[in-house]
């Protein structure tokens, strides 16, 4: 603990009155300074000034993250907690995976937010890009991305949490095929590769283990079609055989992104009495098999 962590923890402490808003100003100032000079309690300082401020609900994720031993903002006390993320394509069952799942005690579920990607602020960024892709690509792709790090930032209440795709996919999957089909401006592709190695280089996104549900994109698409979210009416077999390949290159055979840690693989074409079993038959390989997580 250094000289500056402790004056101005001892201040946060005797006198509360100092959370005036110049007083935070002036410790933001402290807190960089602190970065600036390689203090790695620079993050503690500026959270903590965040946090006694109008800024507390905007920021208030980042009243927990500190830097870890590598120099990435790394969320304070979440270590020990187990991460899934369950990737597949559209409508291969993700979903009705994490709703199996959720009825163990010690497992919390994060779905996708797309409930979110269809309504901000009474805008549709998911309905615009299925029907303008170059135009409205990086709108939702941008809300993507976002979303997708408020989920992996938010508070860890379980042991275990199993989460519906990653900001991983997002990009590696999503962006990647607007770019590659065209659709996707390169300056926009620019922007959210800027936006996306800032991100993972400076902020730690933890994950333990990747659920891959492999299924073909015919499946898919009769899934599709039974769900049927208005959004998607125009999806055809040939963008699912296109998401298909970017998973199968990105997890199966490893030769395109960088893969964020191991990976599970899951054959997810049966019916669902056939998938509940198939469930049960990996929940140790996806939970047991990370049980020296809980011996601490
Ligand atoms: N094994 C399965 N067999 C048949 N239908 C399924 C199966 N798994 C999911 N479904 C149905 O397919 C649709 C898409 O499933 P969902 O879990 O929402 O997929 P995802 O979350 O991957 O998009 C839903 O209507 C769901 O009820
Ligand atoms: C992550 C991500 C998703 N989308 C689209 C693809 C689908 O239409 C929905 C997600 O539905 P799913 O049933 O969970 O597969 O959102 C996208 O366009 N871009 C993305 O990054």
């Amino acid at each position: 603990m250094t000289f500056a962590y402790l004056c101005v923890n001892i201040l946060c402490r005797s006198a509360p009155q100092l959370y005036s808003h110049s007083a935070v100003t002036s410790w933001r100032l402290v807190a960089f300074r602190c970065k600036a000079f390689g203090d790695r309690t620079g993050a503690f300082f500026r959270t903590r000034a965040y946090s006694n401020n109008s800024e507390t609900k905007k920021s208030s994720y980042l009243t927990m993250l500190s830097y870890s031993s590598q120099g990435k903002l790394v969320r304070n006390g979440q270590e020990k907690k187990l991460v899934i993320c369950v990737e597949g394509n559209i409508a291969s069952g993700k979903t009705t995976c994490l709703e199996y799942f959720s009825k163990t005690s010690n497992i919390e579920v994060l779905t996708e937010p797309v409930s979110k990607w269809r309504n901000v602020r009474g805008h549709n960024p998911l309905g615009l890009m299925y029907q303008d892709p170059a135009r409205w690509g990086i709108t939702l792709q941008t809300y993507v991305q976002l979303t997708m790090l408020d989920r992996h930032l938010s508070t860890i209440s379980a042991p275990v949490r199993m989460m519906e795709r990653s900001i991983y996919s997002a990009k590696y999957i999503f962006v990647e095929n607007l770019y590659r089909s065209g659709k996707m401006p390169e300056v926009d592709f620019a922007v959210l590769s800027e936006w996306f190695e800032w991100i993972t280089q400076n902020i730690t996104i933890p994950v333990d283990l990747i659920v891959y549900l492999q299924t073909s994109p015919q499946t898919c698409l009769e899934r599709l079609k039974v769900r049927c979210r208005e959004e998607e009416k125009v999806i055809p077999l040939e963008y699912l055989e296109v998401v298909h390949q970017l998973y199968e290159d990105w997890l199966i055979k490893k030769t395109s992104f960088h893969i964020p840690a191991p990976v599970l693989v899951i054959s997810a074409d049966d019916d669902m009495q056939k998938m509940l079993h198939q469930y049960e038959e990996n929940r140790e390989k996806i939970i047991a098999c990370h049980s020296s997580y809980f011996v601490i």
